[in-house]
């Protein structure tokens, strides 16, 4: 990679706070009548350099298919052929065992799917962890609640079933990370676990190994006698559930390394795609379903799945599946279905942020829980380098050429705020020489994963997207995250610089500031500072501004829409230790709360803190007119 970040420091965008508009000229319009004024479209017929990437491609990528890697499983089949043990426990097949007489009978080795599942050690399609792993070390780690019980300090050291481990190495992980150590002896003492913990730090395989290494040492649950109407649903032991189709999948592509040879046959479930394909799937065995919260309702409304067997339910991206746009539908699947009672199950709960009335409200599906914090609650990998630059709205598009023709045709994920502006911007990139393709939900399912697959093969290697490519996406070589339109929310901006600098690899984030930002300025000042990051003067100017201009609410905050992230309203750290919103900060063990108390204790935070975190652009995510 060249060096981005110095060659960003290069770029003359204008750093006072005054409007750039009569300084700036991108180096394309330079010597140009007319210089900057205009509007960078202008420019398209110049016959301009791209950086060197290859203009031949097309926006849509038509030919390029999914190649590049095989790891995607999207479609809902996605078994590579290996997983086809019927229920009854007929015939081995390929890469799955059995539990039987009492104890875990793993499957034969199977290279093909070794070769499928973990690819070959010099495959760039497979994310390898980079020269800053060990600076995971360092991170202070707090874990809160009663009786916490030490960390591991390797794979190989108890509690991890033998066959996981096999499966570990043969991924490539030499050590766990911080938040894997933790997790570990959590879920094997049977404890509830809220997470947090910075992008791309491996809280994949925190849920993951727990999970699956208890169920390899403790079996399956026997199945419910169920009569004839339900011989064939589907009764999953663990239930894992994230916001999106695309990161459901990558989860599903997870497990299926970390199942190979087990008991434990993973499924998964979400929509835009055939559901019918999807149900017969899953009839032919699953015992860990990655699930997106409409397709499973779906499936559940339809009689396909019952949730009486789950042992763990685990929430990736826990605090976007309880905000508003989720949280009816979690609370319906988890409290409303046949799900076993929290006292009866483990809940598990993971994500980079996790703000305070989210933590709140998170108490409903939890119970003793230890709370476990890798560094402080929503703060940003120091792997990423985060630079802000003032850029008018009218400057954007010139700017973006700038920095595209800069990098070294790196991949390139370009964030915008609405669907409309991410098609348009991958046009006019596309149009002005750069391959770019874009992801957001009004796309079909089709065209999304066919983007993603471009995107990954480096065919098209920008992506412009909306939200829905914010969180969880892991992508090896992703250099260079550009925020066009920068989020309403701070959280959003972790979750979306998040896509660089991940596993130990460094990477650059670039956003695009200006006035129309200033709500969260303050935030932004706090989180750079925070991870030892240039704050440029045009920031605390304009935030000096919102101060006087607004009354010193710099904007919505992280929590209840007031007070900056280091200040007392947002969540940097378990929220019963910051007095917990009246409940008494002391008693910890007191907030174990069951089904039975939630309705109590949510109507004492319910809509009001929740509505001052998150506006009305959450929409229903079951709908397709969704905002991301
Ligand atoms: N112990 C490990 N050793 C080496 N690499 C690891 C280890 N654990 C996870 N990884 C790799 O690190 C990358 C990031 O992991 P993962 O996607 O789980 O991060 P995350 O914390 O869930 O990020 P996000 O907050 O964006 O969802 C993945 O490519 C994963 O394979």
């Amino acid at each position: 990679m060249t060096d981005l970040s110095q060659q960003m420091n290069n770029l003359s965008v204008s750093g006072n706070g005054e409007s750039s508009r009569s300084q700036y000229v991108p180096p394309h319009l330079r010597g140009r009548k007319g210089g900057a004024g205009g509007s960078s479209n202008s420019d398209s017929g110049e016959g301009r350099s791209n950086g060197g990437y290859n203009n031949n491609s097309r926006r849509d990528f038509g030919g390029s298919g999914f190649g590049g890697n095989n790891r995607s499983g999207f479609g809902g089949s996605g078994f590579g052929g290996g997983y086809n043990r019927d229920r009854n426990g007929g015939g081995a097949r390929a890469g799955v065992g059995r539990w039987a007489d009492g104890k875990h009978q793993p499957a034969p080795k199977n290279e093909r799917m070794e070769l499928e599942l973990f690819g070959v050690a010099e495959d760039s399609s497979f994310q390898s962890s980079g020269i800053n792993f060990d600076n995971y070390d360092d991170i202070p780690v707090e874990a809160t609640g009663d009786d916490v019980p030490e960390p591991i300090t390797s794979f190989e050291t108890p509690p991890l079933a033998d066959l996981l481990v096999e499966n570990i190495v043969l991924s490539r992980f030499t050590k766990p990370t911080p938040v894997q150590k933790y997790s570990v002896p959590i879920v094997a003492g049977g404890r509830d676990l809220m997470a947090c913990a910075q992008t791309g730090s491996g809280k994949t395989g925190g849920f993951l190994f727990p999970v699956l290494s208890e169920c390899y040492i403790n079996g399956p649950a026997p199945r419910p006698q169920t009569g004839h109407f339900t011989a064939n649903m589907v009764f999953p032991t663990v239930l894992i559930m994230a916001p999106t189709r695309e990161l459901v999948s990558q989860i599903y592509d997870e497990a299926r390394k970390f199942c190979y040879r087990s008991w434990v046959r993973p499924g998964v479930a979400y929509g835009g795609v055939d559901i019918g394909q999807q149900i017969r799937t899953l009839q032919r065995g699953c015992d860990l379903l990655v699930a997106a919260p409409g397709r499973l309702t779906d499936l559940l409304e339809r009689g396909k799945v019952s949730l009486q067997n789950v042992k763990y339910l685990v929430l990736d991206e826990a605090d976007r599946m309880l905000d508003m746009g989720f949280e009816p539908q979690i609370r319906h699947i988890v409290q409303e279905c046949d799900m076993p009672d929290v006292q009866d199950r483990q809940t598990l709960m993971f994500s980079a942020t996790f703000p305070r009335n989210i933590q709140m409200l998170a108490r409903d599906f939890l119970k003793d829980y230890i709370f476990l914090s890798v560094g402080r609650v929503g703060s940003t990998s120091s792997n990423i380098t985060q630079k802000i630059l003032l850029v008018e709205d009218d400057e954007k598009r010139s700017v973006i050429l700038d920095l595209l023709n800069a990098g070294d045709k790196e991949l390139t994920i370009v964030f915008t705020e609405t669907k409309r502006m991410a098609d348009y911007l991958a046009d006019f990139l596309y149009d002005q020489g750069f391959p770019a393709t874009a992801i957001h939900g009004n796309r079909t399912q089709y065209e999304r994963e066919k983007a993603l697959a471009a995107f990954k093969n480096g065919s098209a290697p920008i992506l412009v997207a909306t939200a829905v490519a914010a969180r969880g996406l892991d992508i090896p070589n992703v250099q260079h995250v550009i925020n066009y339109d920068l989020p309403n929310d701070i959280d959003d901006y972790v979750h979306r610089i998040g896509r660089t600098g991940r596993a130990g690899n460094v990477g650059v984030a670039t956003s695009f500031f200006n006035r129309n930002n200033r709500n969260i300025v303050k935030d932004m000042i706090s989180l750079l500072a925070e991870a030892d990051q240039e704050v440029p003067d045009f920031l605390a100017k304009i935030s000096r501004e919102s101060s006087f201009g607004r009354g010193g609410m710099g904007g919505r905050g992280r929590a209840g829409g007031m007070g900056s992230r280091m200040g007392g309203g947002g969540a940097s750290k378990d929220f019963r230790r910051q007095g917990g919103g009246g409940f008494g900060a002391s008693s910890q063990s007191s907030w174990g709360s069951s089904n039975g108390a939630s309705a109590g204790g949510r109507s004492d935070f319910g809509g009001s803190s929740r509505s001052g975190g998150y506006s009305q652009d959450y929409g229903n995510q079951s709908q397709s007119a969704s905002w991301w």
